[in-house]
């Protein structure tokens, strides 16, 4: 146990389901093994703002099914300033707090870099639903949102079969395709449409009018926000087909709601871990999975990891939705 006796945490950038999960498993270890911990409201934002309070045992009771987080969430343009950054480690000293757990995605990991650059212990859980750190299988929120989009899906096939319509459903993920590719293969999607691969829009054109030409009453089209907007492709997909067309942005549900069995139990063994890395001294690491082992590596080798993009899952599920 050494010298961590106060450790902070905040959760930071867009929230995902089970980030509470994760707080309580932080908070709930750090308090076994005898540590004091002070959660930090909004992120990098409510650490310059000093607007933190001690958290005991109860304070994580009744939230590991919620979604959302307890801390709440902010971006913060401030933190990324040296300026704002050193306010943030003159709040953290003031508070005797000796480490920091950051729970969020690549930019609030960019920030635990910084932090750590300066001196100050940080670890970092991944929490977001994008799925977009190279270094872990999956950060946690992201089967949460695949489920909720996977329900959407399903609702929009019973109604674009009965009105034998083309459905372009948007989905999140920043510049990662992982929730269009696994949601679209589970709901059974004819086209998925990832920033990660090239396709054209005749391609997408011919295979509406093959399917429909074998009888598929509706064409669910999945389509990632990093390729650009559904109201765009619609128009552009009308043009050439000149098929009943409806869009459906999914947005913010897909953040919210409560977490899967998956995501809970994710986020509990991060938060574990994290707590035992700085017990055992250790700074400036990550947790993530890897074929279902919780792991810990440098954040500058993790942040310097590059996306390798499931092109067999991809290419399959052209294969499956013919
Ligand atoms: N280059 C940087 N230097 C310091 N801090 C940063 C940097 N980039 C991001 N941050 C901090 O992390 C916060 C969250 O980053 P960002 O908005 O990219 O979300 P995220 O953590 O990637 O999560 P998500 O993508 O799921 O929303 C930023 O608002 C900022 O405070
Ligand atoms: O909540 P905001 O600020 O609108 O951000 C939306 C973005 O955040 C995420 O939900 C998580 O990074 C992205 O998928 C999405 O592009
Ligand atoms: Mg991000």
């Amino acid at each position: 146990m050494d010298t961590i006796r106060t450790i902070g945490i905040l959760t930071s950038g867009g929230d995902a389901p089970g980030m509470n999960a994760a707080i309580r498993a932080v908070v709930r270890s750090a308090i076994y093994y005898g540590c004091k911990v002070y959660g930090i409201n909004r992120g990098y934002k409510g650490l310059i703002e000093e607007d933190l309070v001690e958290m005991n045992l109860s304070s994580v009771g009744d939230i590991i099914h919620r979604g959302g987080t307890i801390l709440k969430s902010s971006r913060c343009e401030e933190f990324k300033t040296e300026e704002g950054r050193l306010q943030g480690v003159k709040i953290l000293k003031k508070h005797n707090i000796d480490s920091l757990v950051i729970i969020g995605g690549d930019g609030s990991f960019i920030g635990a870099q910084k932090l750590s650059e300066l001196g100050f212990p940080a670890i970092g859980i991944p929490g977001t639903i994008d799925n977009d750190l190279p270094y872990t299988d999956y950060t946690i929120g992201f089967d949460t949102a695949m489920n909720t989009i996977i329900d959407a899906i399903g609702k929009i096939r019973d109604t674009s079969s009965s009105h034998e319509r083309v459905n372009i459903i948007e989905v999140m993920g920043r510049h990662c395709g992982d929730l269009a590719l696994y949601a679209g293969l589970a709901g059974g999607a004819e086209t998925i449409i990832v920033p990660e691969v090239d396709i054209k829009i005749d391609e997408i054109c011919t295979k509406l009018k093959t399917t429909q030409k074998r009888g598929k009453r509706h064409s669910i089209i999945v389509l990632a926000e990093g390729v650009g907007n559904a109201s765009d492709l619609g128009k552009e997909i009308i043009k050439k087909t000149s098929a009943d067309l409806r869009i459906t942005v999914l947005g913010h549900v897909q953040r919210g709601g409560s977490p899967t069995a998956f995501d809970r139990i994710l986020a509990s063994r991060m938060g574990a871990r994290a707590v035992d890395l700085l017990l055992d001294g250790k700074s400036a690491r990550v947790v993530g999975i890897k074929d279902n082992k919780i792991i810990d590596l440098e954040i500058n080798e993790a942040l310097s990891k590059t996306r390798s993009f499931d092109k067999d899952t991809y290419e399959m599920v052209k294969v499956l939705s013919i």
